[in-house]
């Protein structure tokens, strides 16, 4: 059995610029796998791929099994919840009317239920009503992520996620998506902090000028060679209190 995020090979050009270069990435069933890589390096686009939002020159993006562009859209809702990284928002609805956009499937009462719910998920549940217009960049964030939580989809692919959130938030959003994995979904993550990867997923992959160079657990992964490489970080783990902690400085 492949594994229901599997991306094989892929390549893909935006405006002349190859952003992928021969990505493999594969997310099991009950997996956070946080995607780490520098500015650039091409996380946004190879998620956009797997969502079916960027074409591939070559190699293949599969939801469960199946490559996404042989997917009507509506089959692509229905398999894969997609958080971009970009927040804005055209109309300025409610915060419940926006969330329950995530639910296409289920009738208007249902949908706002869930919205209710995945508002209290990530504690903006007292914005219900708010107009998403008159909310922080941090509240909409929230806003958006209890839309994707919405959707109960069996694969979430999430771009950035906690950018820009207080370091409550962030944590509280990552916990949300640890449990979208527990419960049984297979969920690809974009991370630029080392160590909330390396606390919250069961594997990392980093990339680098469009390839993937290592998929493994969070501490094979970011082995200090692939800091030095990919990063370009002096650094090493050591055990903290409530997990690991990288301790880095810029390489000389
Ligand atoms: N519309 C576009 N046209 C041309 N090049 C683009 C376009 N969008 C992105 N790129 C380029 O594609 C490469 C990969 O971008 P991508 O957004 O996937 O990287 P990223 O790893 O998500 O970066 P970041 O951490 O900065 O969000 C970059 O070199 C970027 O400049």
């Amino acid at each position: 059995m492949i594994a229901p995020l599997t991306m094989w090979d892929a390549d893909a050009t935006l405006g002349g610029r190859k952003v992928l270069d021969g990505a493999d990435v594969q997310v099991e069933y009950g997996q956070l796998v946080a995607l780490v890589g520098p500015n650039g390096a091409g996380k946004s686009s190879l998620i956009k791929a797997f969502a079916g939002l960027l074409a591939l020159d070559g190699g293949v993006a599969r939801l469960n099994g199946d490559d996404v562009t042989t997917l009507s859209p509506r089959e692509r809702a229905r398999r894969v919840t997609y958080l971009p990284q970009e927040r804005r928002i055209a109309w300025n609805l409610p915060a419940v009317e926006v969330a329950a956009l995530g639910a296409p499937f289920l009738s208007g009462a249902e949908a706002l239920a869930r919205a209710h719910a995945a508002l209290a998920e990530v504690g903006v549940a007292h914005l219900a009503d708010r107009g998403v217009a008159e909310m922080s960049g941090g509240e909409r964030a929230r806003v958006l992520l209890a839309r994707a939580l919405t959707n109960e989809t069996p694969l979430l692919l999430a771009d950035e996620p906690i950018a820009g959130l207080d370091p409550d938030a962030q944590r509280l959003v990552l916990e949300r998506l640890r449990a979208r994995a527990d419960d049984g979904s297979a969920v690809l993550v974009s991370l630029h902090d080392l160590t909330l990867a390396a606390a919250f997923a069961d594997g990392v992959a980093v990339m680098d000028q469009g390839h993937v160079v290592a998929q493994a657990s969070p501490m094979e992964a970011l082995e200090p060679e692939v800091l030095r490489q990919v990063f370009g970080l002096d650094g090493q783990w050591i055990e903290g209190p409530n997990g690991p902690l990288l301790a880095a400085r810029r390489a000389q």
